[in-house]
């Protein structure tokens, strides 16, 4: 009787916060995104796979956080790839919101990218596959193949631009989340030597928080030299 209480008000929960931030989900896709939160809780008592240990807070700070994404992403982008997607924010809410779009997972931690099969499979997701490569690995053979490239949490904006650019198509879009605009200025290199720009900046807050949030909209302007990103690990110690 507990459990389905506890289910009733976390539906209840994540509908008011949807609600509140103006984002609509089908009843399909809320079912999945909730059974997804359950076994991400479930492992996170057994493996750290992410510090929002409540389930609460990981619908606020993960999910609709994963979820502001929809708001900049377009109808006619079909392929994204996610670095660095850890437990699967924001690449594996968007997988359940776009079963008509492509998605490839990436983190270079195997047992993360083996929590993230799991979901996959459970909930008999057919629109993504994934890799526990590292960036500067994986880019030998998807160079230049994405329509549009996401990054959460991983590195500085300068740091992530190396990593992320080479693998979007020309014309493609860039759109990093951040938390504020503090890193902008010292990318301003990198951006060139990338053939990048920021075009845009959308701002948000969570709806419960009201935590500030950035999506950054970052055009590829021209192809990227085949020299970046430079050897694992060097564009996060030396950034450009
Ligand atoms: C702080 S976690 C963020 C996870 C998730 N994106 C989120 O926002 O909850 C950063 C993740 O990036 C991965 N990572 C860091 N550098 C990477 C690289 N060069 N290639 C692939 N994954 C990388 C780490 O293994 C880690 O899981």
């Amino acid at each position: 009787m507990e459990n389905i209480n506890e289910e009733a008000n976390l539906r209840e929960y994540f509908l008011n916060l949807l609600s509140k931030s103006e984002i609509k989900v089908p009843d399909e896709k809320i079912i999945q995104m909730l059974k997804f939160l359950e076994l991400l809780y479930n492992k996170n008592q057994i493996m750290n796979l992410t510090a929002i240990r409540e389930k609460k807070g990981m619908l606020e700070k993960h999910f609709i956080d994963s979820l502001l994404l929809t708001k900049v992403i377009n109808d006619d982008e079909k392929s994204f790839i996610d670095v660095g997607t850890g437990a699967g924010f924001p690449g594996l809410v968007l997988v359940i919101y776009y079963p008509e779009k492509k998605f490839l997972l990436v983190d270079s931690v195997r047992k993360k990218i083996e929590f993230i099969n799991e979901v996959i499979k459970e909930l008999n997701l057919q629109n993504v596959t994934t890799s526990f490569e590292r960036a500067e690995e994986l880019i030998k053979d998807r160079r230049e193949c994405f329509d549009v490239a996401l990054c959460r949490g991983v590195a500085n904006l300068r740091i992530i631009l190396e990593y992320m650019i080479p693998f979007i198509k020309v014309n493609g879009r860039f759109l990093p989340q951040k938390l504020n605009l503090n890193e902008i200025e010292e990318s301003k290199n990198a951006l060139k030597i990338l053939n990048a720009k920021i075009n845009k900046t959308f701002e948000f807050n969570l709806p419960e928080s009201m935590d500030k949030r950035i999506i950054l909209e970052i055009l590829k302007l021209q192809k990227t030299d085949k020299k970046y990103p430079r050897k694992i690990g060097i564009p996060s110690k030396k950034p450009l």
